[in-house]
């Protein structure tokens, strides 16, 4: 397993600089206000194929894409950053502005898209409105190992988090996350993970998911969570 991972590796940074328009890593440690000139790197969709997702990955994605044709169901873009506009209406439920250096929140970026292609979170999640639930095809890179030649914990605990969240919508927060981890995930391998919402009560909404290896035969973990509408009269910090 250490030696796949090891290949692919070497074949992911092999492949470096080859994707048109990729980030280079100095580039994300630029001043801010260069990144946020930088049209391209905000407004880039990461939820897309690129050369480091393994057929499985290209594979379930094209038979979702598939699904979308006829409108039941849609992939959701996904960006490092918030818009402008986004981040200004969080901001005010949560941010004193007595804490917040300005020039460090504007390079603030979703920490699941700050890896360089393949090393960190692949992901791309479909939404079905009408059944309320999501699927989330995730490769995890080698740069979230936790036991050797296995995915750490906590990067699937984000992973679950935010798949759970997407079926969601709106602004909201994670108020409660149950998972029971039951079999280790490889690294570099894909898993997919089915969410649904289970009961909306006021502003609760009760979520739930399992996480499975492609061909369904392994059961990875079971999570459920507890998601919180924001109310704008009340502030959390
Ligand atoms: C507009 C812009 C949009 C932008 C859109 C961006 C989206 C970008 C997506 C990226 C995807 C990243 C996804 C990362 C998701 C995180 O990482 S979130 C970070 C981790 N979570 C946190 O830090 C949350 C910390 N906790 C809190 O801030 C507050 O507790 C909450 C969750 C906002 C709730 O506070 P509150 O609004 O004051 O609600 P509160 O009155 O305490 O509770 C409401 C109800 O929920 C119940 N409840 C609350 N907590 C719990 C609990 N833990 N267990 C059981 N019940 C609970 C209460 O008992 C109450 O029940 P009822 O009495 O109504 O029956």
């Amino acid at each position: 397993m250490l030696r796949s991972c090891t290949a692919g590796l070497r074949s992911i940074w092999a492949l470096r600089g080859r994707r048109e328009g990729a980030p280079r890593l100095s580039m994300d440690l630029q001043p801010a206000r260069r990144l946020f000139s930088t049209e391209k790197v905000i407004h880039k969709d990461w939820a897309l194929p690129n050369p480091s997702w393994s057929k499985d990955l290209k594979l379930l994605f094209d038979q979702f894409m598939k699904k979308c044709e006829d409108g039941s169901w849609e992939r959701l873009p996904s960006y490092k950053r918030r818009s402008t506009q986004e981040s200004e209406d969080f901001k005010t439920y949560f941010l004193d502005p007595k804490l917040v250096e300005e020039e460090r929140l504007s390079q603030a970026q979703l920490f699941t898209r700050g890896f360089e292609d393949g090393l960190g979170f692949e992901y791309v999640i479909f939404k079905n409105n009408d059944e309320k639930r999501t699927v989330c095809l995730f490769q995890g890179g080698p740069y979230l190992q936790g036991v050797p030649g296995l995915l750490h914990g906590g990067a699937m605990a984000t992973m679950i988090d935010i798949a759970l969240g997407s079926c969601t919508g709106g602004a909201v927060m994670t108020a409660n996350l149950n998972i029971n981890f039951k079999r280790p995930v490889p690294l570099c391998s894909v898993v997919v993970i089915n969410s649904q919402l289970d009961k909306l009560e006021g502003r609760k909404l009760f979520l739930s998911c399992n996480v499975r290896s492609v061909d369904e035969k392994t059961l990875y973990s079971e999570a459920t969570g507890l998601f919180i509408k924001l109310d704008p009269e009340k502030s959390s910090t």
